[in-house]
């Protein structure tokens, strides 16, 4: 039967709960901000971490089935209250180290109070070709009328048939459909926040996202960028729309040189035309182009290699002779626009002459087959640079944290044994938006 509710159920239209007190310090759910704030800027995978984009895990999670978890990308059907709990402990790690933590939530609600931003918003909640004319246009028109918290929810939460206010007439669409189908599909994803936009120099990528469950994530970002005032002015590099590119195939390697893998969800289109703006934007000189294996397991450059200091990474060891890297480089004869294509070369040797190093040394993880293969899948290449040598890790890859440790990185272990239910890890979970030069830093 349908509801006669007019609000969504389990969506939330009064103020979002309030922030664990335990980290609300850490945690900016501001409004407005003071020009004290570092801008937005990121040079490198490991200069100094200032401010973190996170997205505590929500309702959207809660929308997990054992039917639908392989479609919206998740290995299994997390415990909700846990994840949040380690995630709340993440983001207090991040904290203590000083590091300023926004909430995806808290500047998406931000963006929504700007009217544009609004009218965007319902924009992408609505989705006529899955609705139909008349149950669309009923949704638009109620959604317009609700305020930016309930609007935020819809966005990530997404809306089963049953939710939906009730109709005078109920569409085909709707009576077809079963209760429980969503109209507005959830977006449990949205925890990975380092896929959805990258922050190259002083401008960000919105990242057009390969994957059907993930391909809103977008419109999200590209409207927290446009309208939310932390964020006004800032530069685009990239088009939203254009071939896929997701920001856990971006590594930062050094001031000016992109490392982009190319798998199963970074195109070769994605990855030329990224290096074509970041060319033309004079945002970098040198992208190189390294192709992973399209499988679950190495989704994204990010999952097999991390780095971990100014000159070293942490990989997964069979990467470690297999990466090449194709360099790309604007074609100084033709100009800026154009672009030059020299390799495959060893990724390791390319990247460290690209970097105007030695070497690119590798964190040794000297692990057997079994257990490389066992902490790869849980994501222990998968680190997030706080400062050069001193990154975040999941404490289940015990392993590979000795060996960090053992090669004088410090890791600060957290727990994820329902986050890493999504497949991902600490890098997988931030999208940093400023980072300090590493200049003068020995
Ligand atoms: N950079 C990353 O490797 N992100 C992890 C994304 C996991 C997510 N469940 C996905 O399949 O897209």
């Amino acid at each position: 039967m349908l509801s006669t509710d007019t609000t969504p159920r389990g969506l939330v239209s009064s103020p979002a709960p309030g922030l664990p007190t335990h980290y609300a310090g850490a945690v900016t759910s501001k409004t407005s901000y003071s020009s004290q704030e570092p801008n937005p800027r990121v040079d490198t995978e490991v200069g100094p971490l200032r401010t973190v984009l996170l997205h505590r895990p929500g309702n959207e999670l809660k929308r997990l089935t054992p039917r639908n978890n392989d479609q919206l990308l998740f290995d299994s059907i997390p415990w909700v209250d846990r994840a949040q709990e380690e995630h709340d402990a993440f983001a207090e790690v991040l904290g203590s180290r000083g590091v300023e933590v926004l909430l995806l939530s808290d500047v998406l609600r931000g963006a929504l109070d700007d009217p544009r931003a609004h009218a965007a918003g319902v924009h992408a909640a609505v989705d006529s070709k899955r609705l139909g004319t008349d149950l669309a246009d009923s949704l638009r028109s109620h959604l317009s009328g609700v305020d930016s918290t309930t609007l935020a929810e819809v966005l990530m939460s997404g809306a089963t048939f049953e939710e939906l206010p009730a109709a005078e007439t109920p569409s085909l669409v709707r009576k077809m459909h079963h209760p429980h189908d969503f109209a507005v599909a959830p977006l449990p994803n949205l925890l990975f926040t380092r896929d959805s936009s990258v922050w190259i120099g002083d401008r960000v990528a919105i990242s057009s996202l390969a994957m059907p469950a993930r391909e809103r994530e977008t419109a999200l970002l590209d409207l927290i960028y446009a309208y939310h005032p932390r964020f006004q002015g800032s530069g685009r590099a990239y088009g939203a729309h254009s071939a896929p590119i997701e920001g856990g195939d971006v590594l930062l390697l050094a001031p000016g040189v992109l490392a982009v893998g190319v798998g199963e969800r970074t195109s070769a289109a994605g990855a030329e035309s990224l290096a074509r703006s970041v060319f033309a934007d004079d945002i970098a000189h040198t992208v190189l182009v390294v192709p992973i294996a399209q499988s679950r397991a190495t989704m994204h450059l990010d999952t097999v290699c991390t780095m971990v200091d100014k000159d070293a990474v942490v990989m997964y060891p069979l990467a470690r002779e297999s990466l090449v890297a194709y360099t790309l480089r604007p074609d100084e004869h033709i100009g800026k626009e154009s672009v030059r294509v020299d390799g495959p070369a060893p990724f390791l040797t390319a990247a460290a002459e690209a970097m105007g190093i030695d070497r690119l040394r590798v964190i040794d993880t000297g692990l057997d087959p079994v257990t490389a293969e066992r902490e790869q899948w849980d994501d222990g290449n998968n680190t997030l640079a706080l400062a050069p040598g001193v990154v975040v890790g999941y404490e289940r890859n015990v392993e590979t944290n000795a060996r960090l440790i053992d090669a004088g990185i410090e890791v600060l272990p957290i727990a994820g044994s329902e986050l890493g239910s999504g497949r991902g890890g600490p890098r997988c979970m931030s999208c940093p938006v400023s980072r300090d030069s590493m200049a003068g830093l020995s």
